[in-house]
């Protein structure tokens, strides 16, 4: 009986799901993150802020589409993640949901927006859910204060996805973007927050700017995906932050964290072709009469000057 439901929901659900016009494929599902997982497929996740960003993830065929609150320091320039408000967040949801039909797409909750209690918590994401037409959340830490919170969302059916290690947002209190679980005392607390997260619910937990083996041994230890950022090649996928990835030196101080590697230069690129279209416009390389200019009849021209001659 249940399976015929699900037999039918499947076919039902491919018959009428968009599809991406890049991929082919209907949006992942964390379902599929499961089956990559359990095939051993390494998941891919990287960060998108926009339309075109978004666009980019999918049309690459990104398993998982993160709408990271490190766009705060990337696009909006501000200091850090901490300053991002829930508002801006929601209208950069809206912009990579609509640029992206393939990936599965998580957005992170921003600092103060969860934190409280599990009601803000489940206020935030619902919105987020509701008006940003995303699948999944994200939340930094695993201690005590935060587990009812997650078992909340994930108890109502919001894919939740955990972030622990080095917690961008916890970064006035751990003294800075630093290497975490390089202690006894801290790599334990770090596994347990994974055990813990994972009781909670969690689909998911990225793990930042923690030493390889430590990585490897929670990823061995635990029953859902780990996905590393500075946590080596040891877990079960790897995210980037877009604009590293393409090299947009979108960090204020350009500083480039060591798990970073720039597959382009789009900001050199980016200039050099500014830079061209400045000097094309000022030596009258372009626009090209032909190739970029419209034109018009000569007898309408001809009568046009003649009218024109009479306005004033
Ligand atoms: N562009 C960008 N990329 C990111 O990965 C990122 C953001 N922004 N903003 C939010 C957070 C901040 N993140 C950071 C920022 C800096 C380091 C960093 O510089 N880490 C040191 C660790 C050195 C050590 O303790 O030994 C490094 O040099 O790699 C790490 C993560 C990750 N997130
Ligand atoms: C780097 C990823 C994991 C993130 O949290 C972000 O982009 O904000
Ligand atoms: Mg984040």
């Amino acid at each position: 009986m249940s399976s015929r439901v699900q037999i039918f929901r499947r076919t039902f659900s491919s018959s009428v799901s968009a599809k991406s016009s890049y991929t082919g494929t209907a949006r992942k599902t964390v379902a599929d993150i499961n089956r990559f997982y359990a095939s051993s497929k390494p998941i891919t996740v990287v960060t998108a802020h926009d339309f075109i960003t978004a666009k980019m993830v999918d049309h690459a065929g990104i398993d998982i589409c993160l709408i990271g609150d490190s766009l705060a320091n990337t696009t909006l320039g501000l200091d850090d993640t901490n300053e991002l408000e829930f508002q801006e967040m929601l209208y950069h949801v809206k912009s990579v949901q609509r640029g992206n039909d393939s990936s599965l797409i998580v957005a992170d909750l921003p600092f103060g927006s969860y934190e409280k209690s599990s009601e803000q918590a489940l206020d935030t994401a619902m919105t987020i859910i509701k008006h940003g037409k995303i699948q999944g959340v994200k939340v930094e830490g695993g201690d005590e204060f935060i587990l009812p919170t997650v078992n909340r969302l994930t108890t109502v059916g919001i894919p939740v996805m955990g972030h622990v290690g080095l917690t961008p947002q916890k970064h006035n209190a751990l003294g800075g973007y630093r290497l975490q679980g390089n202690s006894v005392e801290n790599a334990v607390s770090i596994y347990k927050q994974c055990l813990d997260l994972q009781r909670a619910g969690v689909f998911s937990i990225v793990l930042e700017c923690i030493p390889n083996k430590l990585a490897q041994y929670i990823t061995e230890n635990l029953s859902v995906p780990t996905i590393g950022i500075g946590a080596g090649p040891f877990t079960s996928g790897q995210v980037l932050v877009i604009s590293d990835i393409l090299g947009m030196k979108s960090n204020k101080e350009n500083h480039k964290p060591k798990f970073v590697r720039a597959y382009e230069d789009f900001y050199t690129k980016g200039v050099e072709a500014l830079t061209s279209y400045g000097e094309h416009v000022e030596n009258a390389q372009f626009p090209d009469v032909d190739e970029h200019g419209y034109k018009i009849k000569r007898d309408v021209f001809e009568e046009f000057k003649k009218q024109a001659h009479h306005i004033h």
